[in-house]
């Protein structure tokens, strides 16, 4: 019998493959569904017999669809450092800093890894199922990797090439990381199967607790908590407590809480969330934004006390209210108008928002900061600030001599002048906020040098201790007339009493003598 030359081999099977690619497509165009799943099942188990390749494939969203798989961003990270070698479409996205590239491997490449001698391959694929006829919604992409490699070196790829893999993966992805500034944005629809319900944008505030004008000690101490909670991991599992903490910033306008914020999160390489409560539909959708977002990150939910009315318990008002209290209200209620413009109300209650902040759903993911922001701490629920919620309460206030010395070396790059002591004299008689001692610092030109700043923050000290002393004046003079007119009304109420009591004396008199 005569063999078959290598060339007929390749032909016969050329000729196979061809009758079955030919037989496939008649089946895909002309069965029906049942017929054509029933044919691929079969085919599956065919190749199975000779096809000597194990698939592992890695979907970027995975169940409940709403986080990014963690094992997909670990491999994406991964194969960003392997495929600027090897692959020949690349993605390039912006790293850390905004001063490199990184590159990741484009849809439809296809890359080689090598693991202990053993060579896998990994194609980065994407299936898009077409929009749905009654929906708003475009077509879903689903992207997934997919890892190909010999059926004899399963147990090395299954365990330890995957173990490495995203190791590895995590690292990359810690180096290259650049933080981000998420927001969630008024009039948002439903996400597609990719979109998230934040947007974002880098985060590069360069506030530090070095640059913060605050107390020493208390600097510190707000500094050891922080670093303290970022390691606590262990600790927090042990006492079974979900790992995050609450803090309360509170204190007038300009004292630097949203700049605390930012430098907490430049000290603990954190991202950061900015809550805009009022653009959230309801608890649902507060619920479904705090799902969305990652560990090592702080939640910031600025001016609590406006950003919906979560006070109903504490409505009752004093009988009396000052003018100061009023002014104070009449700007609350402007402040919470201009932002609910354009937003749409909200639904969201004081339940749904303490269930955000200790909820059940508030424990997934972890290592996350939610931090509050108020001026008047008063206003807030009891309920919403107790601690356990809000664990550290954080008062920042009116510009101490020691705050000012740090934002004189920060800006005049100065540690001491003569002129200090004036300074020292003066914010022991008036209050000033960092915001305003920070803006009269600043030189406003060029020629501006250290003496014409720290004359300019004394004549605000003088201006501001002369506007206290008016307001005192005032004060004293209403208080003066306040007491002037209780006096004459109650001149005026005993004479009355008395002029009665004539009265009724006179008319008893000329009653008995009519008698007689
Ligand atoms: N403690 C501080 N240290 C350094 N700079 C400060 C401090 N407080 C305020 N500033 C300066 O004042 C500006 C305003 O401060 P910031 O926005 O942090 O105040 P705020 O307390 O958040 O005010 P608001 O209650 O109105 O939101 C900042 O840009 C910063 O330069
Ligand atoms: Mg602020």
């Amino acid at each position: 019998m005569l063999m078959p030359t290598m060339t007929e081999t390749w032909a016969t099977m050329g000729s196979t493959i061809a009758s079955f690619m030919f037989v496939w497509a008649i089946i895909r165009q002309y069965c029906p569904y049942e017929v054509r799943r029933y044919f691929e099942k079969y085919a599956h188990r065919l190749t199975g017999f000779f096809y000597p390749y194990i698939k592992i494939s890695i979907h970027e969203f995975t169940g409940d669809r709403l986080k990014r798989s963690e094992a997909y961003v670990a491999v994406e990270a991964y194969l960003s450092t392997n495929t600027s070698r090897s692959a020949k479409r690349l993605k390039a996205e912006m790293g850390k800093d905004s001063t490199n590239l990184v590159l990741s491997m484009d849809e439809y490449e296809r890359v080689t890894d090598e693991f202990r001698g053993v060579k896998v391959w990994w194609v980065a694929s994407k299936v898009v199922s077409p929009a749905r006829s009654v929906s708003y919604y475009p077509e879903q992409e689903k992207r997934f990797y997919r890892l190909t490699f010999h059926k004899r070196h399963r147990e090395i790829i299954t365990g330890a090439y995957l173990e490495h893999l995203v190791k590895e993966g995590r690292e990359i992805r810690a180096r290259n990381r650049q933080r981000k500034l998420y927001t969630n944005s008024p009039g948002y629809k439903w996400p597609s199967y990719k979109q998230t319900m934040w947007s974002h944008i880098v985060f590069e505030h360069p506030a530090t607790f070095e640059t913060m004008a605050l107390e020493p000690e208390k600097k510190q101490e707000i500094i050891e908590d922080l670093v303290t909670f970022s390691q606590s991991k262990d600790f927090y599992a042990r006492i079974g407590k979900a790992w995050k903490r609450g803090y309360l910033l509170y204190g007038p306008p300009g004292t630097g809480k949203s700049t605390m914020i930012a430098a907490m999160a430049n000290l603990l390489n954190y991202d950061v969330y900015d809550l805009e409560l009022t653009a959230v539909k309801d608890n649902t959708e507060l619920r479904k934004l705090l799902i969305e977002t990652t560990s090592k990150s702080i939640i910031v939910i600025e001016d609590i006390d406006c950003s919906l009315d979560l006070t109903g318990q504490r409505k009752k008002k004093p009988e009396k209210v000052s003018d100061e209290e009023k002014e104070k209200e009449k700007m609350d209620k402007e402040r919470k108008e201009v932002k609910e413009e354009g937003s749409g109300s909200s639904k969201v209650t004081l339940s749904g928002l303490l269930n955000f902040i200790d909820g059940l759903w508030s424990a997934c993911g972890g290592e996350r900061l939610i931090v509050f922001t108020t001026n008047y701490m008063e206003k807030l629920d009891p309920a919403l600030i107790r601690r356990g919620r809000m664990d550290k309460h954080i008062e920042l206030s009116y510009c101490s001599f020691e705050a000012f010395k740090v934002l004189a070396k920060n800006y005049l790059n100065l540690e001491s002048h003569p002129m200090f002591e004036t300074v020292r004299g003066l914010m022991k008689e008036t209050k000033i906020t960092p915001a305003d001692v920070a803006e009269n610092l600043m030189p406003k030109s060029p020629l501006d040098n250290a003496e014409k700043c720290l004359s300019s923050l004394i004549q605000a000290l003088e201006e501001a201790k002369d506007e206290d002393a008016r307001k005192n004046a005032e004060k004293d003079e209403a208080e003066r007339r306040k007491t002037e007119q209780e006096q004459e009304g109650e001149t005026e109420r005993k004479k009355t009493e008395h002029e009665e009591a004539t009265y009724k004396e006179n008319g008893i008199a000329s009653g008995c003598h009519g008698g007689i």
